[in-house]
């Protein structure tokens, strides 16, 4: 007989949808599955006021298949001019349930984000009487910081010091990708939380770097040394409601990432659950996977928790060797490779 799970619907906290004609090829590969997104605001131009974000989950719902009922949850790009009256406004909105520290030059899109955090106490202090979350990706920028220390100097450097400004803000530290961030998380208060995504969950650095350099694992934060992703792996199967999904699956075209400069980002949304199931399988811990994917985000924003249900069933399946993104084509994660578990229709 077919392994089969059964878990409450899950919610991906933190999304990249982009925007214009490739909503319709990606929506459908979240919607399949997941209630509700956190939808990244790093669109060119970035999502910065309640307008433009409003504006943007409507073209969202427009392209929205009729018979799947999912739930865009937006986002504010915060940069070196967002006002607390933005805040404000956005928290009034209804539709908008977190702000996203990017620090320039951070990432993909991330050319208009924060050049200097303690210019913002302003604008945090909002946040934090607003009780709206702030979303962070948290890495340095300082060139001279090496590539895969970004994320425990930002930690030292700057969070530390903003919860310790901001103690009742909340924050989602997002991606996490070091032990030494599931050890910051572990020992913060409860108002801190992290996402871990499926790539980072899966792969250490080797999957990018060795036997020839691989360009579809790389992402940012980049892929690290395994004792770090076993350290994930342990914080997301642990039980520990400060620990969700969030699968940060990033989609750019096959021709920007296979390039002399390619851009970060993996796409997972076509198997997120399914390879999520088989890093919990894989540690003897599939009876935590409900509470991560579909309990704790929720819990987290102060939403409801999702009423139906979705099956998962142990059956290989072979994911495409591409998948249509607009005009071109992106590589999903596991391209032309099998994942052992899919989703019941
Ligand atoms: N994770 C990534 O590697 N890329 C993301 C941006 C981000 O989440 O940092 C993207 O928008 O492509
Ligand atoms: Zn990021
Ligand atoms: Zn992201």
């Amino acid at each position: 007989m077919t392994m089969t799970l059964q878990l409450t619907r899950p919610d991906d906290w933190h999304l990249h949808l982009r925007d214009g004609k490739v909503l319709a090829d990606l929506i459908p590969a979240t919607a399949r599955c997941f209630a509700r997104a956190i939808i990244m605001p790093n669109l060119r131009p970035p999502i910065t006021s309640t307008p433009q974000a409003l504006a943007y989950r409507e073209r969202i719902l427009a392209a929205r298949p009729p018979d799947l009922g999912f739930e865009p949850l937006m986002t504010l790009y915060l940069t070196d001019n967002t006002t607390p009256e933005e805040i404000a406004r956005a928290r009034n909105s209804g539709h908008i349930y977190a702000v996203k520290l990017y620090p320039a030059g951070a990432t993909t899109n991330a050319d208009s984000g924060v050049t200097n955090l303690r210019q913002r106490y302003a604008v945090l202090e909002a946040l934090q009487e607003q009780g709206l979350p702030l979303l962070i990706h948290g890495e340095v920028t300082d060139p001279s910081v090496d590539i895969f220390d970004r994320e425990q100097v930002f930690i030292k450097r700057h969070l530390i010091p903003l919860l310790h400004d901001f103690p009742a803000l909340r924050i989602v530290l997002e991606h996490i990708t070091t032990a030494e961030a599931v050890d910051f998380i572990n020992g913060a208060q409860k108002n801190i939380a992290a996402t871990i995504t499926p790539h980072h969950l899966l792969l250490n650095r080797n999957a990018m770097l060795a036997g020839g350099i691989q360009p579809h694992h790389y992402c940012l934060p980049v892929l690290k040394r395994e004792r770090h992703r076993q350290a994930l792996v342990a914080a997301a199967t642990s039980g520990n409601p400060k620990f969700f999904l969030g699968t940060d699956s990033a989609p750019h075209t096959k021709t920007a990432k296979e390039t002399a400069c390619g851009c970060a980002g993996i796409y997972s949304s076509h198997a997120a659950l399914e390879l999520y199931a088989e890093v919990f399988e894989g540690v003897g811990a599939l009876a935590q996977l409900e509470a991560f994917a579909s309990f704790h985000g929720a819990d987290f924003y102060g939403l409801p928790r999702n009423q139906d249900t979705v099956t998962l069933l142990k059956a290989p399946w072979r994911v495409p060797e591409k998948l249509p993104f607009g005009d071109e084509v992106l590589i999903p994660l596991r391209a032309g490779a099998t994942v052992s578990w899919q989703l019941a229709e």
